[in-house]
Protein backbone atom coordinates (compact mmCIF):
# COMPACT_ATOMS: atom_id res chain seq x y z
CA UNK A 1 0.00 0.00 0.00
CA UNK A 2 1.38 3.34 -0.83
CA UNK A 3 -0.68 5.71 1.79
CA UNK A 4 -3.60 5.09 4.28
CA UNK A 5 -4.96 7.53 6.26
CA UNK A 6 -7.91 7.22 8.81
CA UNK A 7 -9.59 9.84 10.66
CA UNK A 8 -6.31 12.34 9.90
CA UNK A 9 -6.73 16.08 10.33
CA UNK A 10 -4.68 18.49 9.39
CA UNK A 11 -4.42 22.31 10.79
CA UNK A 12 -1.94 25.06 9.75
CA UNK A 13 -1.70 26.56 12.72
CA UNK A 14 -3.27 25.46 16.19
CA UNK A 15 -4.55 28.99 16.50
CA UNK A 16 -6.58 28.70 13.64
CA UNK A 17 -10.18 27.49 14.20
CA UNK A 18 -10.81 25.17 11.17
CA UNK A 19 -8.94 22.16 10.08
CA UNK A 20 -7.50 22.41 6.42
CA UNK A 21 -8.43 18.38 6.24
CA UNK A 22 -10.82 16.58 8.63
CA UNK A 23 -11.31 13.11 9.60
CA UNK A 24 -9.55 11.59 5.88
CA UNK A 25 -9.72 8.26 5.47
CA UNK A 26 -8.58 6.85 2.12
CA UNK A 27 -6.35 4.19 0.82
CA UNK A 28 -3.99 4.22 -1.73
CA UNK A 29 -2.52 0.90 -3.31
CA UNK A 30 0.44 1.03 -5.13
CA UNK A 31 0.19 1.31 -8.61
CA UNK A 32 -3.19 2.96 -8.33
CA UNK A 33 -4.27 6.32 -10.21
CA UNK A 34 -6.98 8.63 -8.83
CA UNK A 35 -7.92 12.66 -9.28
CA UNK A 36 -8.82 14.65 -6.40
CA UNK A 37 -11.88 17.41 -7.23
CA UNK A 38 -13.35 19.58 -5.13
CA UNK A 39 -13.94 23.57 -5.08
CA UNK A 40 -11.30 26.20 -4.55
CA UNK A 41 -10.14 25.64 -0.71
CA UNK A 42 -11.21 22.21 -0.62
CA UNK A 43 -8.09 21.10 0.64
CA UNK A 44 -6.81 19.17 -2.02
CA UNK A 45 -3.45 20.76 -2.23
CA UNK A 46 -3.07 20.17 1.57
CA UNK A 47 -3.79 16.78 1.29
CA UNK A 48 -1.14 16.35 -1.47
CA UNK A 49 1.39 18.02 0.83
CA UNK A 50 -0.10 15.61 3.58
CA UNK A 51 0.55 12.27 1.21
CA UNK A 52 3.91 14.30 0.68
CA UNK A 53 5.37 14.00 4.37
CA UNK A 54 5.30 17.90 3.97
CA UNK A 55 2.62 18.40 6.71
CA UNK A 56 2.17 16.22 9.93
CA UNK A 57 -1.48 15.30 10.86
CA UNK A 58 -2.35 16.54 13.83
CA UNK A 59 -4.08 13.49 14.57
CA UNK A 60 -5.60 10.07 13.22
CA UNK A 61 -3.29 7.87 11.82
CA UNK A 62 -1.27 8.05 8.80
CA UNK A 63 1.21 5.69 7.41
CA UNK A 64 3.32 5.87 3.91
CA UNK A 65 4.76 2.82 2.09
CA UNK A 66 3.90 0.83 4.97
CA UNK A 67 5.82 3.05 7.82
CA UNK A 68 4.64 5.73 10.08
CA UNK A 69 6.66 8.63 8.42
CA UNK A 70 5.99 10.79 11.45
CA UNK A 71 6.97 8.27 14.14
CA UNK A 72 10.77 7.59 12.40
CA UNK A 73 13.96 10.38 12.41
CA UNK A 74 13.80 13.00 10.45
CA UNK A 75 16.68 11.23 8.34
CA UNK A 76 14.27 7.99 8.00
CA UNK A 77 11.53 10.27 7.19
CA UNK A 78 13.89 11.50 4.16
CA UNK A 79 14.61 7.94 2.92
CA UNK A 80 10.70 7.84 2.77
CA UNK A 81 10.51 10.88 0.89
CA UNK A 82 13.21 10.38 -1.88
CA UNK A 83 10.08 7.23 -3.10
CA UNK A 84 7.85 10.06 -3.91
CA UNK A 85 7.32 13.47 -6.02
CA UNK A 86 5.26 15.90 -5.50
CA UNK A 87 4.48 18.52 -8.44
CA UNK A 88 3.71 21.87 -6.86
CA UNK A 89 1.03 24.09 -8.30
CA UNK A 90 3.47 26.57 -8.66
CA UNK A 91 6.41 24.98 -9.85
CA UNK A 92 9.41 26.18 -8.11
CA UNK A 93 11.17 26.88 -10.89
CA UNK A 94 14.94 28.90 -10.37
CA UNK A 95 13.90 31.85 -13.19
CA UNK A 96 17.74 32.10 -14.68
CA UNK A 97 18.27 28.18 -14.54
CA UNK A 98 18.49 26.46 -17.82
CA UNK A 99 15.65 23.56 -18.28
CA UNK A 100 17.91 21.29 -18.64
CA UNK A 101 19.44 21.77 -15.08
CA UNK A 102 15.51 22.51 -13.44
CA UNK A 103 14.60 18.97 -14.93
CA UNK A 104 17.32 17.10 -13.50
CA UNK A 105 16.61 18.51 -10.49
CA UNK A 106 14.12 15.62 -10.24
CA UNK A 107 16.92 13.92 -9.38
CA UNK A 108 18.09 15.75 -6.37
CA UNK A 109 17.10 13.18 -3.89
CA UNK A 110 19.13 10.56 -4.79
CA UNK A 111 22.44 12.45 -5.42
CA UNK A 112 24.62 13.75 -3.01
CA UNK A 113 25.53 17.29 -2.49
CA UNK A 114 28.92 16.93 -4.64
CA UNK A 115 26.97 15.47 -7.38
CA UNK A 116 23.70 17.91 -7.48
CA UNK A 117 26.71 20.58 -7.12
CA UNK A 118 28.32 19.34 -9.81
CA UNK A 119 24.82 19.08 -12.09
CA UNK A 120 24.50 22.93 -11.63
CA UNK A 121 27.74 23.54 -13.46
CA UNK A 122 27.93 20.20 -15.81
CA UNK A 123 24.44 18.41 -16.47
CA UNK A 124 24.58 14.94 -15.43
CA UNK A 125 22.14 13.29 -17.50
CA UNK A 126 21.10 15.80 -20.36
CA UNK A 127 20.54 12.62 -22.80
CA UNK A 128 17.28 11.78 -19.61
CA UNK A 129 16.25 15.60 -19.49
CA UNK A 130 16.11 15.56 -23.25
CA UNK A 131 14.26 12.56 -23.51
CA UNK A 132 11.47 14.16 -20.52
CA UNK A 133 11.10 17.27 -22.63
CA UNK A 134 10.47 15.27 -25.81
CA UNK A 135 7.52 13.91 -24.05
CA UNK A 136 5.87 17.28 -23.64
CA UNK A 137 7.29 18.29 -26.87
CA UNK A 138 9.61 20.58 -25.37
CA UNK A 139 13.18 19.05 -26.32
CA UNK A 140 14.08 22.39 -28.22
CA UNK A 141 13.35 24.12 -24.62
CA UNK A 142 16.57 21.95 -23.06
CA UNK A 143 19.35 24.69 -23.22
CA UNK A 144 16.30 27.35 -23.38
CA UNK A 145 16.54 29.95 -19.75
CA UNK A 146 13.31 29.08 -17.42
CA UNK A 147 12.39 32.84 -17.57
CA UNK A 148 12.24 32.60 -20.86
CA UNK A 149 9.88 29.86 -21.09
CA UNK A 150 5.97 30.67 -21.59
CA UNK A 151 3.27 29.61 -18.54
CA UNK A 152 2.55 26.30 -19.95
CA UNK A 153 5.57 25.48 -20.92
CA UNK A 154 7.08 25.79 -17.12
CA UNK A 155 4.18 23.40 -15.67
CA UNK A 156 5.57 20.91 -18.56
CA UNK A 157 8.83 21.69 -17.33
CA UNK A 158 7.96 20.90 -14.63
CA UNK A 159 6.36 17.67 -15.14
CA UNK A 160 9.22 16.81 -16.92
CA UNK A 161 11.43 16.96 -13.78
CA UNK A 162 8.69 14.21 -12.40
CA UNK A 163 10.09 12.37 -15.36
CA UNK A 164 13.11 12.48 -14.45
CA UNK A 165 12.34 10.93 -10.70
CA UNK A 166 12.50 7.59 -9.79
CA UNK A 167 9.41 7.87 -7.38
CA UNK A 168 7.05 5.47 -6.84
CA UNK A 169 4.17 7.44 -5.58
CA UNK A 170 3.72 10.56 -7.97
CA UNK A 171 1.87 13.79 -6.24
CA UNK A 172 0.60 15.98 -8.92
CA UNK A 173 -1.11 19.21 -7.99
CA UNK A 174 -3.31 20.90 -10.94
CA UNK A 175 -0.92 20.18 -13.52
CA UNK A 176 -3.15 22.15 -16.46
CA UNK A 177 -3.95 24.89 -15.28
CA UNK A 178 -2.08 26.95 -17.83
CA UNK A 179 -2.22 24.62 -20.89
CA UNK A 180 -4.97 24.42 -23.42
CA UNK A 181 -7.67 21.42 -23.78
CA UNK A 182 -5.50 19.82 -26.30
CA UNK A 183 -2.00 20.13 -24.22
CA UNK A 184 -4.32 19.38 -21.13
CA UNK A 185 -4.91 15.92 -22.39
CA UNK A 186 -1.61 14.85 -23.91
CA UNK A 187 0.09 15.87 -20.46
CA UNK A 188 -2.29 13.66 -18.52
CA UNK A 189 -1.90 11.02 -20.94
CA UNK A 190 2.24 11.24 -20.39
CA UNK A 191 1.63 11.06 -16.61
CA UNK A 192 -0.66 8.34 -16.47
CA UNK A 193 1.52 6.10 -18.83
CA UNK A 194 4.87 7.03 -16.84
CA UNK A 195 2.75 5.86 -13.49
CA UNK A 196 1.81 2.57 -15.31
CA UNK A 197 4.90 2.12 -16.41
CA UNK A 198 6.49 1.76 -12.97
CA UNK A 199 3.58 1.19 -11.28
CA UNK A 200 3.38 4.28 -9.53
CA UNK A 201 0.58 5.79 -7.80
CA UNK A 202 -0.62 8.92 -9.40
CA UNK A 203 -2.42 10.97 -7.27
CA UNK A 204 -3.35 14.35 -9.28
CA UNK A 205 -6.08 17.09 -8.26
CA UNK A 206 -7.79 18.64 -11.15
CA UNK A 207 -10.36 21.35 -12.02
CA UNK A 208 -11.32 20.24 -15.11
CA UNK A 209 -13.73 17.70 -13.34
CA UNK A 210 -14.40 16.24 -17.24
CA UNK A 211 -11.56 15.30 -17.60
CA UNK A 212 -10.92 13.84 -14.23
CA UNK A 213 -13.91 11.74 -14.99
CA UNK A 214 -12.68 10.86 -18.46
CA UNK A 215 -9.24 9.66 -17.57
CA UNK A 216 -9.16 8.73 -13.64
CA UNK A 217 -10.59 5.30 -12.44
CA UNK A 218 -11.13 6.75 -9.45
CA UNK A 219 -12.21 9.96 -8.14
CA UNK A 220 -12.46 11.40 -4.81
CA UNK A 221 -14.37 14.73 -4.22
CA UNK A 222 -13.02 16.82 -1.39
CA UNK A 223 -15.35 20.09 -0.06
CA UNK A 224 -14.40 21.75 2.97
CA UNK A 225 -11.78 19.38 4.05
CA UNK A 226 -13.67 16.07 4.27
CA UNK A 227 -14.38 13.00 1.72
CA UNK A 228 -17.41 14.13 0.22
CA UNK A 229 -17.14 10.95 -2.14
CA UNK A 230 -14.58 8.42 -3.20
CA UNK A 231 -15.56 6.17 -5.80
CA UNK A 232 -14.89 4.03 -9.36
CA UNK A 233 -15.76 7.27 -11.76
CA UNK A 234 -18.59 4.87 -13.59
CA UNK A 235 -20.55 5.64 -10.09
CA UNK A 236 -19.79 9.20 -10.26
CA UNK A 237 -22.57 11.07 -11.15
CA UNK A 238 -23.35 13.92 -12.38
CA UNK A 239 -25.55 14.52 -9.45
CA UNK A 240 -22.70 14.12 -6.99
CA UNK A 241 -20.51 16.51 -8.85
CA UNK A 242 -22.97 19.40 -8.89
CA UNK A 243 -23.76 18.57 -5.63
CA UNK A 244 -20.03 18.62 -4.83
CA UNK A 245 -19.46 22.25 -5.86
CA UNK A 246 -22.84 23.80 -5.30
CA UNK A 247 -22.32 27.22 -4.01
CA UNK A 248 -25.65 28.05 -2.79
CA UNK A 249 -26.01 29.10 1.08
CA UNK A 250 -27.80 26.23 2.81
CA UNK A 251 -24.46 24.74 1.47
CA UNK A 252 -27.15 21.25 2.11
CA UNK A 253 -26.20 19.50 -1.49
CA UNK A 254 -23.10 18.33 -0.59
CA UNK A 255 -23.70 16.53 2.47
CA UNK A 256 -26.82 15.16 0.25
CA UNK A 257 -24.09 13.94 -1.73
CA UNK A 258 -22.11 12.89 0.82
CA UNK A 259 -25.19 10.73 2.12
CA UNK A 260 -25.83 9.74 -1.33
CA UNK A 261 -22.68 8.36 -2.66
CA UNK A 262 -20.95 4.92 -2.43
CA UNK A 263 -17.79 5.04 -0.32
CA UNK A 264 -15.82 2.73 -1.41
CA UNK A 265 -12.28 1.75 -2.63
CA UNK A 266 -11.37 1.92 -6.40
CA UNK A 267 -12.40 -1.61 -6.99
CA UNK A 268 -15.47 -1.24 -4.87
CA UNK A 269 -13.95 -2.91 -2.00
CA UNK A 270 -15.12 -1.88 1.72
CA UNK A 271 -17.99 -0.49 -0.48
CA UNK A 272 -20.45 1.36 2.30
CA UNK A 273 -23.08 3.27 1.40
CA UNK A 274 -24.13 5.53 3.88
CA UNK A 275 -27.31 5.60 1.65
CA UNK A 276 -28.15 4.54 -1.39
CA UNK A 277 -30.97 5.56 -3.64
CA UNK A 278 -31.40 2.91 -6.63
CA UNK A 279 -31.90 5.15 -9.36
CA UNK A 280 -30.62 7.99 -8.24
CA UNK A 281 -27.77 8.62 -10.52
N1 LIG B 1 -0.50 28.20 4.48
C1 LIG B 1 -1.75 28.20 4.93
N2 LIG B 1 -2.06 28.75 6.13
C2 LIG B 1 -3.32 28.74 6.60
N3 LIG B 1 -4.37 28.20 5.95
C3 LIG B 1 -4.13 27.65 4.74
C4 LIG B 1 -2.82 27.63 4.17
N4 LIG B 1 -2.88 27.00 2.97
C5 LIG B 1 -4.17 26.67 2.81
N5 LIG B 1 -4.91 27.06 3.86
C6 LIG B 1 -6.36 26.84 4.04
O1 LIG B 1 -6.60 25.45 4.02
C7 LIG B 1 -7.79 25.16 3.30
C8 LIG B 1 -7.48 24.19 2.17
O2 LIG B 1 -6.65 24.83 1.24
P1 LIG B 1 -6.02 24.05 0.00
O3 LIG B 1 -5.00 24.95 -0.63
O4 LIG B 1 -5.59 22.73 0.43
O5 LIG B 1 -7.30 23.93 -0.96
P2 LIG B 1 -7.40 23.51 -2.48
O6 LIG B 1 -8.54 22.57 -2.59
O7 LIG B 1 -6.09 23.00 -2.97
O8 LIG B 1 -7.75 24.89 -3.18
P3 LIG B 1 -7.45 25.41 -4.68
O9 LIG B 1 -8.29 24.56 -5.60
O10 LIG B 1 -7.93 26.84 -4.64
O11 LIG B 1 -5.98 25.29 -4.94
C9 LIG B 1 -8.35 26.49 2.83
O12 LIG B 1 -9.34 26.90 3.75
C10 LIG B 1 -7.16 27.42 2.88
O13 LIG B 1 -7.55 28.73 3.14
Amino acid sequence: MSFELSGVSVRYAPSLPQHALSDITLSIARGEQLALIGPSGAGKTTLLHTLALARSPENGSFRAFDAEPWALSSAQRHGLRTRLFLAPQTPPLPPRQRVVTAVLAGRLPHWTLTQALVSLFKPADPRAAFDALARFNLQDKLYARVDHLSGGERQRCSLARLLVSQAEALLVDEPLSALDPTLARQTLSVLQQEASARNASLVCSLHQVELARAHFPRIVGLRAGRIIFDAPRAEVSDRMIAALYDQSESGTSATEAQDDAFVCGPNGEGAAPRHFAPGCY
